[in-house]
């Protein structure tokens, strides 16, 4: 990907947050183009469920999903927004959607108080006002509403990375949204091989239920450096049998990658037993979703600091 013209490959992540029906789903369709649009078969409250990858020549934009960031009325709504914390404090950059025919709400505000905290420290977070629905006012009532949610950032004693209106309904600035957001993204290769994705979502959802199994019941003791890259899915010949209903046996073979050898212990188990559930669990979800008989090679590897190692990436075959 180095040559004169592309010198410089940026991947990372990225996550749209703001109120329910801002846009968040349109924009990430627009963003991402159709072809590549992927839905996972997860849940809305596990993380990191990516929805959709920007591939471009010059970079990698993966957009990932939180369950949204709303006002808790109950323990668990801390709980829950505990944990959209921390999808949020991991991602490179955040895209906060607020829509241009709405004024600013207490909504609005409560989601600019808590990125305020992520915006701030070492790690912090450049977080993107977006302006969404541009097309659905007029020029005059966007001016004043890029100057409320510019006056949003002050309220907080924060600044917003940038501001951008677009519209995903007509197209109007998705390209300028994406290189804003590909400019916060740090220097690095292609996180998921280009093409082979969009061609296989299945490669991405087996990998995901296979995280999902690993983090089950340990997700407090798991950073969540936890690296799943699926590594095959052939079907063992000779094994499937249509006429006679048998579906065919797959062979997939998957590694976890993890930081520390305690973590690695810790998704083992005691003489490998957690490993054992873990498997049957994902073996499970990979049966329902690919509709075949599943053998299932699970790999636990130690890989320091792969996710900010641009090659320990490439020696993890990203
Ligand atoms: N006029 C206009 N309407 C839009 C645009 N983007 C989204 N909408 C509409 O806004 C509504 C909500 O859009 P979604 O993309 O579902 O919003 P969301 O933020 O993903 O909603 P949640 O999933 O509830 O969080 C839908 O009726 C869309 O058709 C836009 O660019 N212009």
């Amino acid at each position: 990907m180095n040559d004169d013209t592309s010198p410089v490959h940026r991947s990372g992540f990225a996550c749209l947050v703001g109120r329910p029906n801002v846009g968040k789903s349109t924009l990430t369709n627009a963003l991402v183009g159709e072809k590549v649009a992927i839905m996972s078969a997860r849940p809305q409250t596990t993380r990191h469920t990516i929805r959709g990858i920007v591939h471009r020549p010059d970079a990698q934009l993966i957009l990932v999903d939180t369950p949204g960031l709303h006002r808790p009325r109950t323990l668990l709504g801390e709980r829950l927004n505990d944990l959209v914390r921390d999808t949020l404090s991991e991602v490179d950059v955040i895209a906060f959607c607020l829509p241009a025919d709405q004024k600013v709400g207490p909504g609005d505000r409560y989601i600019a108080q808590q990125l305020a905290e992520l915006m701030r420290g070492r790690r912090a977070v450049p977080v993107v006002a977006v302006v969404t629905k541009a097309d659905a006012v007029e020029r005059s009532v966007m001016v004043e509403h890029l100057i409320a949610v510019q006056e949003l950032a002050k309220s907080v004693e924060r600044e917003w990375a940038d501001i951008v209106p677009v519209s995903a309904k007509d197209g109007f600035q998705v390209g300028e949204l994406s290189d804003v957001l590909v400019g916060h993204l740090p220097e690095g290769p292609e996180l998921y091989p280009g093409g082979e994705l969009t061609d296989e979502p299945e490669a991405v959802m087996v990998a995901e239920l296979v995280r999902e199994a690993a983090l089950e019941g340990v997700r407090d003791e798991l950073p969540h450096s936890l690296a799943v890259v699926v590594e095959e899915i052939v079907e063992r010949e000779g094994t499937g049998d249509e006429k006679k209903g048998r579906p065919p046996l797959l062979d997939v073979r998957v590694n976890l990658f993890v930081e520390r050898d305690s973590q690695k212990a810790i998704v083992i188990g005691r003489g490998g037993s957690r490993l054992r559930s873990v498997g049957t669990e994902a073996r499970r979800g990979i049966e329902a979703l690919l509709g075949a008989r599943v053998y299932l090679d699970l790999h636990v590897k130690v890989a320091k600091d792969w996710q900010r190692d641009p090659k320990q990436l490439r020696r993890l075959g990203f």
